[in-house]
């Protein structure tokens, strides 16, 4: 199994559990990893035969963006959902943190594995 990776993926975003956190925009970053068969693209140098990290990554700015969640694990959970849907990739590891929202941690958040891995 070969794997497509996008690391460091910032988003601002709605999310939070706090009042405080409904009325401001706060960053998520992403570490994605996506199960793929890298071998075709690579055969015929086109994009048409590759999971394109770029299209991933402008789906998902814009799914993100227009959220409102409150806990980081249903933004995980939503986000693996449509990646999996939209993109046909049979699996996934998502690392979905948000930095600066625990006083004394660079970060917080969730890592999820979802579908099948070959
Ligand atoms: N397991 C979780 N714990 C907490 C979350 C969360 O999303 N998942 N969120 C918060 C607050 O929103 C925090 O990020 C801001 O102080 C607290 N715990």
């Amino acid at each position: 199994m070969d794997i497509v990776y996008i690391n460091d993926l910032k988003v601002d975003t709605v999310i939070g559990i706090f009042d405080w956190e409904r009325r401001i925009r706060q960053t998520v970053s992403l570490d994605l990893e996506m199960a793929a068969d890298i071998r075709k693209g690579a055969a015929t140098d086109h994009i048409d035969d590759a999971l394109d990290y770029k299209s991933i990554s402008k789906r998902l700015i814009a799914f993100i963006e227009e959220s409102e969640f409150q806990l980081v694990e249903t933004l995980a959970e939503q986000v693996a959902a449509l990646v999996l849907e939209e993109f046909n990739v049979p699996w996934l590891r998502l690392r979905l943190s948000k930095p600066g929202a625990l006083r004394g941690a660079r970060d917080v958040g969730v890592i999820i594995e979802r579908g099948e891995r070959s």
